[in-house]
């Protein structure tokens, strides 16, 4: 394989750290590290996607980007999280079984903004199939809402979720999108009356309070 890519999405031997001489603990976290110093986030390690958060804003995930992945054969692709859906999608319309993806990290590492490309680029696959339009905006408008009631600044990560999520896509064998779900594990709840120091409440207080009227706030005991 060529050592200098032919376009920013296409894959190098190196992008798989299986391919190194010794595999041990500290030479995958050099690896990464080297890396992500040259610009470089997602790192492949056999079918396991790393992704380092980069905490700035990265021109790779638009529609250029989108549509390089959206092959039905992915496999001299550079690592991505969008490689990581697509094949999925694949496989998935491609070998008619269930598909899942699992995505851990410690706060802050990126899991939600991770999870939101994985749907972003599912949903972009069916239409680009022309498959399901209106569903897969519902799906992706769903985020806010989530956010506003789930989320709350800590100290290690602004938007931070404060519950775990099984999110389920539901598709038909031709690919297109049919339905969705969502189960949440142990939403925080103790937040809504205590926050430590340096922490907030759930989004969705600040937007309230935002959208009051000042006579409402003095009606309600808030600080106007
Ligand atoms: N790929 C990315 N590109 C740009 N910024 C990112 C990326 N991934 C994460 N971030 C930034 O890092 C912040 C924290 O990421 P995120 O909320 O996804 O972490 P998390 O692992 O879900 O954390 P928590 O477990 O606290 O919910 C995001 O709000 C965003 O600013």
């Amino acid at each position: 394989m060529a050592s200098v890519r032919a376009q920013p999405w296409a894959a190098l031997e190196a992008d798989n750290l299986t391919s190194l001489a010794e595999l041990t603990e500290t030479n995958l976290l050099k690896a990464i590290e080297e890396r992500y110093r040259a610009g470089l986030i997602y790192t492949a390690v056999g079918d396991i996607l790393v992704a380092v958060n980069p905490f700035q804003e990265l021109l790779m995930y638009d529609g250029a980007w989108s549509g390089a992945y959206a092959a039905t054969d992915v496999s001299g692709l550079a690592p991505h999280i969008y490689r990581v859906a697509s094949a999925a999608y694949n496989s998935m319309v491609q070998g008619k079984k269930n598909q899942v993806c699992v995505i851990s990290g410690e706060s802050g590492a990126g899991k939600t903004e991770s999870a939101k490309f994985i749907m972003k680029q599912v949903m972009n696959m069916c239409s680009s199939a022309g498959l399901g339009l209106k569903l897969q905006q519902k799906i992706i408008q769903l985020n806010p809402l989530l956010e506003a009631f789930g989320n709350a600044r800590t100290e290690l990560n602004d938007n931070s979720s404060r519950f775990g999520k099984f999110i389920q896509l539901l598709f038909e064998s031709s690919g297109r999108i049919v339905g969705a779900g969502l189960e949440q594990y142990l939403l925080e709840k103790s937040r809504v009356c205590v926050q430590t120091e340096k922490e907030r409440n759930f989004h969705i207080f600040y937007y309230l309070y935002a959208g009051l009227p000042q006579e409402k706030k003095a009606q309600l005991h808030l600080k106007v």
